[in-house]
C-alpha cells in the first residue's frame, strides 16, 4: 500500500535542544496509528511537523523531509497544508459562536455560499463525528455551552468541514470520561475508511483498541513501529516493553 505521509530523515530542534531525531516512517492511507511515548518525547511536535505548525515557530529547524502524496510540504502553500493534514488540539477549542458558524467557517472561507449547500456540509460532517443527533435542534446554540466531549467531536467535525485527506488528533480524550472517551473512539473508528488517522494517546488500552498500526517514540527516536497487534503483544525492543508494561512513562 502506497503510503499516504513519508518521513525521511525527520530531525527537529529548538535551538541546540534535538526534540525528534532521524526520524523515517510511513504512515499508510485509511488506517489509525497511535503515537505514544513518554511525557516529552516529541510526539505533539511530530504532529506539528506533519501539518506544517512548526513552520509558525521561528525557533524551531526541521531537517529531512516530509512528504504528503510524494510532494515535499516544505514546497506546498501553508494553507493548503493545514487544510489538506488537519490537527484536532487536546483541549477542545470551539470557536465562541454557534454550533452552525463553527461547522461553516472553513467552508465559507473556501467560498462555498449556498444555504443548502452548507446546511448539507453541516449535517454530513457532525454526523460522521457522532453529534448530530445531539445537537440538530440546536445548531445555533453557542458551542462553548456544549458538554467537554461534545465540544471535542464539534472540534473533529469542524475539522472534516476542510475536506482534510489526513486527521492528526493531539490527546483528545485526555479531558473526558470514560464514556465520552468511548463515543469518540467509535467515531475515529467510523472515519478510519475516509480519512488517515494519527492519533498521540497516554492511554494505552485506547490505542489497543483502535489502533491499525502504533509507533513508540522515546527522548526524541522512534524507537518501534508497525502493526499495532504485534507492537502491543510482540514488541521487538526492550524499551517499548517497559514502556507497555508501565515502567517508565
Ligand atoms: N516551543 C518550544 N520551545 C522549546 N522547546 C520546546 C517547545 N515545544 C516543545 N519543546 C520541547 O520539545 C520536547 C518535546 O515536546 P513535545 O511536546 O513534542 O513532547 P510530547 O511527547 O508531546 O510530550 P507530552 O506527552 O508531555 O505532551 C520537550 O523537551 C519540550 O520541552
Amino acid at each position: 500500500m502506497e503510503e499516504i505521509l513519508m518521513l525521511k530523515n525527520v530531525s527537529v530542534f529548538y535551538g541546540e535542544h534535538p526534540v525528534l531525531k532521524d526520524v523515517n516512517m510511513g504512515i499508510r492511507p485509511g488506517r489509525i496509528l497511535a503515537v505514544m511515548g513518554p511525557s516529552g518525547s516529541g510526539k505533539t511536535t511530530l504532529l506539528r511537523a506533519l501539518n506544517g505548525l512548526l513552520w509558525e515557530e521561528p525557533e524551531a529547524e526541521m531537517k529531512g523531509e516530509i512528504c504528503l502524496q510524494g510532494r515535499d510540504t516544505r514546497t506546498m502553500d501553508r494553507e493548503e497544508l493545514r487544510r489538506r493534514v488537519g490537527l484536532v488540539f487536546q483541549t477542545p477549542q470551539p470557536f465562541p459562536f454557534s454550533i452552525y458558524k463553527n461547522m461553516t467557517y472553513a467552508p465559507r472561507y473556501y467560498g462555498i455560499r449556498k444555504k443548502e449547500q452548507l446546511e448539507e456540509i453541516v449535517r454530513e460532517k457532525l454526523m460522521m463525528a457522532g453529534l448530530y443527533e445531539e445537537v440538530k435542534g440546536e445548531l445555533s446554540k453557542s458551542a462553548l455551552k456544549l458538554s467537554g466531549g461534545q465540544k471535542q467531536r464539534l472540534c473533529i467535525a469542524r475539522a472534516l468541514t476542510a475536506e482534510p485527506e489526513v486527521l492528526l488528533l493531539d490527546e483528545p480524550c485526555s479531558a473526558l470520561d470514560v464514556k465520552a472517551s468511548a463515543v469518540i473512539e467509535e467515531t475515529l473508528l467510523g472515519l478510519k475508511e475516509r480519512y488517515t488517522i494519527v492519533i498521540v494517546t497516554h492511554n494505552i488500552s485506547q490505542a489497543r483498541r483502535i489502533a491499525d498500526d502504533a509507533a513508540f517514540f522515546s527522548e526524541g527516536r522512534l524507537v518501534e513501529y508497525g502493526k499495532a497487534e504485534t507492537l502491543f503483544t510482540a514488541p521487538e525492543k526492550e524499551e517499548t516493553r517497559s514502556f507497555l508494561t508501565g515502567v517508565c512513562g
